[in-house]
């Protein structure tokens, strides 16, 4: 025990030896919080509490399975065993289980994934005659999640003329009676959802005393990581389980609270101490796992936060490296400074790829990291989430293309051709289907004349399938003629599914359009970059999906044959949480993308994206670089965002900024003229969306050449392209020239770019400015 304990500063003794009573751990990042309830756990044990009464909820099962495997360590695997360790949703679905019958529900009950409850609520909102646009299925049950986060019952809600109000006002008036309805569904199916788990076993405990008081007695002592990031119904059946025996012990770090959007609430931490009057503070500063360097930046960008309890982090650990800043020409080049400089750590540090993280703010952000990681061959891996090519709306878009790409393409057309809903049923396809097996001709020509192959269906539904097969049919036609983003941006439009996407205004909906923009941006990017590579006769759908299959084609490759370990591994910062590797590298620090456009006007979520970032800096040992880029493609068209206000916030003396330093001035006029979303600015039909602002790529370049010192037109019209030039392209970065062939219309120059290799380009098109 001695040895045990011996390897824990006395703040860190204190907080694990204090039993009496309930104990609240405030401490930094990296301060040693989990491993103070890991110790704490082990301590327990060897105190002789049983290893069943002890229950510890942590906010992964990863961080539980660690935990329980570090306890195992110290006390033996046996005793580390029998912890009740898991997620709130894990340990209160084994009670569920186990008290089914309590809460109405057989102890067989299923749970209902996201798609099941989808499609519950869409079949309500057909019987209800509601209209499907107004009433989208995951903003309904985004509503009924959150009431169920906060403990609100159907009847409640109902009966709630706040909520009604707010119902009101969004459009979406009937969603109390659609959740009663929603909740009889589900019971009757003898089903739950995940939101269900917190809000039963809260019933299960309010309601039945005996119930509460047999789990109360069990859990002897409650343990909980991450407490700044519980909501209300969690801490509401904490409260119930913990009132009387007050054995529980939370750590958490206000500074790193991130999950308000799901109900989380930074006040839980202060409102602690009411629910347990005399509950013990500690308080721990000293941060193990960063070098000072890399502390005390994330400090002073920490402190611009008003709302936070000070709390005064420090690191004995040497000065180590500067945090660096990388100023990048474009997205482009920011994934391929990132990946050398992982590679360079790698080969010359020695450092582990497993030991390497690249963090960014949104999900849709992986789509570059990941190409050039493959590009490079670098073993990767996205945790806790998906590659962006296999994200539904990703697979969605890319179908309609392999359509039209290739009309025999069965499996692509089953999947577009009823999404979005056009009113062909499942039925109708069973028989489309028949019909084509039955004459032996492919799926497609059937679609194209129904009755023509006795397909058996309706005059009405023919019409329909019929228009399908003449809205893709313009498409195909225009296949081998219109480049991959014009045509694109058109199928996106006229299939409907970026109205779909744009009338989704839940927090996944949101996502998913990003990851649409994200998706046109590098088609945009991709026929760009063909024009000027000389390659004008390969900007089209087929060439892009080409590219797009040999980018993830190894796929498999890439997650089976090296552990993850191995792997860099690229995550949101939200997923990074309580993790930590040697070197981290935070991307994207731009405005418009961190802080995200969408909190930029409340100070409230400006200080949460504060908060996140403090999060990223955070989770680095040793190295933390920090990048963002002059300019990328977003919403599906060129911009050149302002460095990210948070970057100003970092002490200078901690900082060491490299890459395009000088001369980084946002045009500031092309900046106030963002163009909107292309899909969210559906609804304002009378402003012209990004898409038909910049319709072309061309003129985009046309666009482009208002910034002065960087268009192709400077460069043609003085013809002083030569051997051994310096260049700087808008995307590539700088180079020097190594060949130049062709004349007019036809010349060449090979370029060597310090970041992104060798690359021919075609003067007419190419973004690039000779340097002096
Ligand atoms: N007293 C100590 N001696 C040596 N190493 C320590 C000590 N305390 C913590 N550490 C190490 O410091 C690192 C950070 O600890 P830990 O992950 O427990 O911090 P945390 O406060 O939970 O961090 P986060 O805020 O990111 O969740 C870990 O590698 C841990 O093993
Ligand atoms: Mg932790």
């Amino acid at each position: 025990m001695d040895t045990l304990l011996k390897s824990l500063n006395p703040n860190q003794l204190a907080a694990v030896e204090y039993t009496d009573g309930p104990e609240l751990i405030i401490a930094g990042a990296g301060s040693g919080k989990t491993r103070v309830l890991t110790y704490k756990i082990a301590y327990l044990l060897q105190k002789g509490l049983a290893p069943w009464s002890i229950l510890a909820l942590t906010f992964t099962n990863k961080a539980a399975r660690e935990m329980k495997s570090r306890i195992a360590d110290l006390v033996g695997e046996e005793r580390a065993r029998c912890l009740n360790m898991g997620t709130f949703h894990s340990v209160f679905l084994r009670i569920l289980r186990a008290e089914a019958e309590a809460v109405g529900l057989e102890r067989n009950f299923s749970i209902y994934d996201d798609s099941d409850s989808r499609a519950v609520v869409n079949s309500i909102i057909k019987e209800l005659k509601l209209d499907d646009k107004q009433y989208k299925a995951s903003s309904v049950l985004g509503r009924i999640g959150a009431a169920k986060n906060s403990l609100v019952t159907p009847d409640v809600y109902m009966s709630d003329p706040h909520l009604a109000e707010r119902d009101k006002v969004s459009g979406m008036p009937k969603v109390g009676q659609i959740y009663a309805l929603y909740a009889a569904r589900c019971k009757a199916a003898n089903a739950v959802d995940f939101d269900d788990m917190l809000l039963f076993t809260y019933k299960l405990f309010a309601d039945n005393p005996q119930i509460a008081q047999k789990y109360a007695e069990r859990f002897s002592y409650v343990l909980v990581d991450e407490y700044q990031d519980t909501n209300y119904a969690q801490q509401s059946i904490l409260t119930l389980l913990t009132k009387e025996r007050r054995n529980i012990c939370v750590v958490g770090d206000d500074a790193q609270s991130i999950y308000a959007f799901r109900g989380a609430n930074i006040d839980n931490i202060l409102k602690f101490q009411n629910i347990y009057e005399g509950a013990r503070l500690f308080k721990l500063e000293q941060n193990y796992r960063s070098t000072q360097t890399i502390v005390k930046a994330a400090n002073s960008v920490i402190i611009n936060n008003q709302r936070q309890i000070r709390k005064d982090v420090y690191s004995e650990n040497g000065d180590g490296e500067k945090v660096r800043l990388n100023i990048t020409y474009s997205d482009k080049e920011e994934a391929s400074v990132v990946c050398n400089e992982i590679r360079r750590l790698h080969n010359r540090y020695g450092v582990a790829y497993g030991d390497i993280a690249v963090l960014y703010r949104t999900n849709a952000q992986s789509r570059l990291f990941e190409e050039e990681f493959r590009r490079q061959d670098t073993p990767y891996h996205i945790y806790g989430g998906m590659s962006f090519y296999q994200h539904k709306e990703i697979k969605d878009v890319i179908a309609y293309f392999r359509l039209v790409a290739n009309p025999n393409d069965e499996e692509a057309l089953k999947r577009v051709i009823n999404y979005p809903k056009r009113g062909i049923g499942d039925t109708t396809v069973s028989k489309l289907i028949a019909a084509s097996r039955d004459c032996n001709v492919c799926l497609w020509n059937v679609v194209g004349n129904p009755s023509m192959y006795n397909a058996g269906v309706s005059a009405a539904t023919e019409k329909k399938v019929v228009g399908f097969y003449c809205m893709m049919d313009e498409f195909i036609r225009d296949n081998n003629t219109t480049d991959a983003y014009v045509l694109g941006k058109a199928i996106l439009e006229k299939s409907g599914l970026k109205q779909e996407l744009a009338a989704d205004k839940s927090m996944e909906g949101v996502e998913r359009q990003d990851n649409i923009e994200e998706f046109m941006s590098g088609l945009h990017d991709f026929v760009d970059t063909k024009r000027e590579e000389g390659y004008e006769d390969e900007v089209y759908i087929a060439n892009f999906l080409q590219e797009v299959a040999l980018l993830t084609d190894s796929d498999e490759e890439n997650s089976d044959d090296v552990s993850s370990n191995e792997r860099v591994s690229l995550m949101t910062i939200h997923a990074s949480k309580g993790l930590e590797f040697n070197s981290v590298f935070v991307v994207g620090l731009e405005e418009n993308i961190f802080p995200s456009p969408r909190s930029s006007s409340s100070l409230r979520e400006l200080e949460e994206e504060r908060r996140l970032l403090y999060v990223a800096i955070t989770r680095a040992e040793q190295r933390c670089f920090l990048s963002c880029a002059k300019s990328r493609y977003q919403y599906g068209s060129m911009m050149f965002n302002e460095p990210s206000r948070f970057l100003k916030e970092i002490d200078k003396q901690y900082l060491i900024v490299e890459g395009n330093v000088g001369g980084f001035q946002s045009p500031a006029q092309q900046y106030s003229q963002r163009p909107e979303s292309p899909l969210r600015s559906s609804h304002q039909s009378s402003a012209p969306s990004g898409f038909r602002r910049i319709s072309t790529a061309t003129s985009q370049y046309r666009q482009m050449s208002t910034t002065p010192q960087r268009t192709q037109s400077d460069l043609s019209a003085k013809q002083t392209i030569h051997v051994g030039a310096r260049v700087e392209h808008q995307r590539f970065g700088i180079g020097s020239v190594i060949a130049v062939e062709g004349v007019g219309e036809n010349e060449k120059a090979t370029i060597e770019f310090q970041n992104a290799g060798t690359k021919t380009l075609l003067m007419k098109f190419a973004r690039l400015t000779i340097l002096k």
